[in-house]
């Protein structure tokens, strides 16, 4: 039996981080494969995860449980036939809907093979709000079905603001673990301990409970479900990348950074992520969330890639920006 771990969670939100700490703390040992989904075309999560030794199977440029949903079979059946292995991590695109890959998942008729097991949703505290205002639709979805939500960033976050967040979240799910300890403080086995503990209502039952639901609201054609306001992420979300072979410096990706989160004439920009040269032997990757900027060195990448995502993106923007010399 091959154990399902699904590490769900809107964009930026630490999903990455989470599968970087369970391989390097815990999983090392078993034999485990990660299917990792991008939006965008561009794979940057991918390469980050290979570095773990891990096999590691890209499906980009879309969500696995829309326009990528027969990918992901073949990709399934594929990586069960060929490794055999003991557990699969599937991180979906931070706008993919959590119900829909659970679907995905049942769709593929493995039962008695595969086991759905940990099933996380990762938040960041301090963009609930926000993303519950702006994106309710995917950003609910994430949270209603995990058995496990893990908040992030909580290490910089007041004990109210804390509270108030786990509250809003009882709400939409009252059955799920909340972990709300920073994850630094946390072991591996920690998380995993709390993420594999027997959820209160079987996950075959909230699958069926989910279905009947829809279907009863599917067939009410007048009622104001949110059934009836179904978006599929390329709807609402879009995606812009290029690469590269350009070497920046530094302190122009600083300042192009910095652009792209006060000119509001570039959309409204959710993530941004990339490996980029900044000298003739220098790397660095960068990791864009609202208000928040990463630069790391990091080895040389085979080229320059980024990837930007958000709503209303002014791409031919993006393009000039990302292009020009200064
Ligand atoms: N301080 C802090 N930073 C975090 C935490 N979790 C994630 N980050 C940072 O947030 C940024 C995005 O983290 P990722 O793990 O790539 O997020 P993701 O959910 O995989 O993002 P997508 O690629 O958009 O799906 C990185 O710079 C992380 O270092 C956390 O708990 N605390």
């Amino acid at each position: 039996m091959t154990k399902i771990d699904i590490v769900s969670g809107f964009l930026g939100a630490g999903k990455t981080t989470l599968i970087k700490k369970l391989l390097e703390e815990k999983f090392s040992t078993e034999k485990v494969v990660i299917i990792e989904n991008e939006f965008g075309e561009i794979g940057i999560d991918g390469s980050l995860l290979k570095k773990s030794g891990i096999e590691v199977k890209e499906l980009n440029s879309g969500c696995i449980c829309c326009t990528l949903v027969g990918d992901f079979e073949k990709t399934i059946r594929e990586v069960i036939y060929k490794f055999k292995p003991e557990r699969i991590i599937i991180e979906p695109s931070g706008v993919g809907k959590l119900s829909e890959v659970l679907k995905a998942c049942e769709a593929l008729g493995l039962k008695g093979t595969l086991q759905i097991n940990m099933l996380i949703t990762v938040v960041d505290v301090f963009k609930y709000e926000i993303y519950l205002a702006n994106f309710g639709e995917f950003f609910q979805n994430q949270i209603k079905y995990a058995r496990t939500i893990i908040l992030s960033r909580t290490q910089k976050a007041p004990q109210e603001k804390l509270e108030k967040v786990v509250n809003s979240i009882r709400k939409l799910n009252d059955k799920a673990n909340i972990v709300t300890t920073p994850l630094e403080s946390l072991k591996a086995e920690q998380i995993i301990a709390v993420a594999e503990q027997d959820a209160t209502v079987s996950l075959e039952e909230q699958i069926k409970k989910m279905i009947l639901k829809e279907k009863i609201h599917s067939d009410c054609c007048k009622c104001d479900y949110e059934h009836q306001h179904h978006h599929s992420a390329d709807e609402v979300f879009e995606v812009w990348g290029m690469e590269t072979s350009k070497i920046f410096t530094e302190a122009r990706l600083k300042s192009i950074v910095a652009m792209l989160e006060n000119d509001d004439d570039f959309g409204f920009i959710l993530r941004g992520k990339g490996f980029l040269q900044v000298d003739s032997r220098s790397w660095v990757q960068f990791d864009y969330v609202p208000g928040e900027t990463k630069i790391m060195r990091v080895s040389p990448d085979y080229t320059g890639r980024v990837c930007i995502i958000g709503k209303n993106l002014n791409k031919n923007k993006l393009e000039r920006l990302f292009h020009a010399t200064a």
